[in-house]
């Protein structure tokens, strides 16, 4: 169980997060949606030990990780996809995933990403920086996923691409979760996070508004209001 708990956070002179508590239960899919500048990606950056909380903790599993590095929350099982993707272009596919393999397990992780995602074993030797927007977040989520995170942080890995591969995106975040990971979404496709989510934050102004069962928004107003979508149930 990974937990945030009354935690304030910011950039220098400025206070995004005020107060959130937010909990990703084991194997479950929590999605955080608000509108831009809400403070979203601010909150995964804060998980994964980007920034640090000015105030409140956080919580991995009873063991109070609030001031540790990335690199110490990497080991811990917290994993972050974040936004432009956080791939090597210059590396090939095989070398991007060989970075992210557990010692031992190369071969095996290659197997696995490439079962994920066979058109990444048809690419295997491309350079990433030459692939489509698409094959790049292939690359990115499949590192992800050969690492078998605890906690998959996961900033807005469906922007920007064809509805086609969006599709193969969403049926991947549901083999995630099936492996056992945790996943916490921050997604612009609502209605899609919300089919896969099973708890909803809504966050406006850095403040928790809503959370609840994506059931428990059926005709809620916060949310036409706050994200500026009628999510239509
Ligand atoms: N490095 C930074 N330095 C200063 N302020 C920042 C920085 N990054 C983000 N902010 C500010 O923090 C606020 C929250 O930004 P954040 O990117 O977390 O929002 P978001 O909900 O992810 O928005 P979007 O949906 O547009 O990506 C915004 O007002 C933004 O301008």
């Amino acid at each position: 169980m990974f937990e945030l708990q009354g935690v304030h956070a910011g950039y220098a002179g400025t206070t995004v997060l005020r107060g959130v508590d937010l909990v990703v239960p084991p194997g479950s899919v929590v999605a955080l949606l608000g509108a831009n500048g809400a403070g979203k990606t601010t909150l995964l950056r804060l998980a994964s030990g980007l920034i640090h909380a000015t105030e409140g903790r956080l919580v991995l599993d009873g063991e109070d990780v609030t001031r540790k590095a990335p690199h110490q929350l990497v080991k811990r099982g917290i994993c972050h996809v974040p936004e432009g993707r956080g791939i090597f272009p210059n590396l090939t596919v095989r070398e991007n995933l060989i970075l992210q393999s557990p010692a031992g397990k190369e071969k095996e992780s290659i197997e696995k990403a490439c079962s994920a995602f066979p058109r990444l074993g048809e690419r295997i030797n491309q350079a990433c920086g030459t692939m489509s927007g698409g094959e790049q977040q292939m690359v990115a989520l499949a590192r992800t996923y050969v690492q078998n995170p605890k906690v998959a942080l996961l900033d807005e890995v469906s922007m920007g691409l064809a509805p086609k591969i969006v599709d193969e995106i969403f049926e991947f975040l549901a083999l995630l979760r099936d492996q056992g990971s945790s996943l916490l979404l921050v997604e612009q496709y609502v209605t899609r996070a919300l089919e896969v989510a099973d708890y909803v934050y809504l966050l406006n102004k850095g403040e928790v508004a809503f959370v609840g069962q994506p059931s428990e928004l059926d005709g809620a107003d916060v949310f036409a209001e706050y994200v500026g979508v009628d999510v239509g149930h």
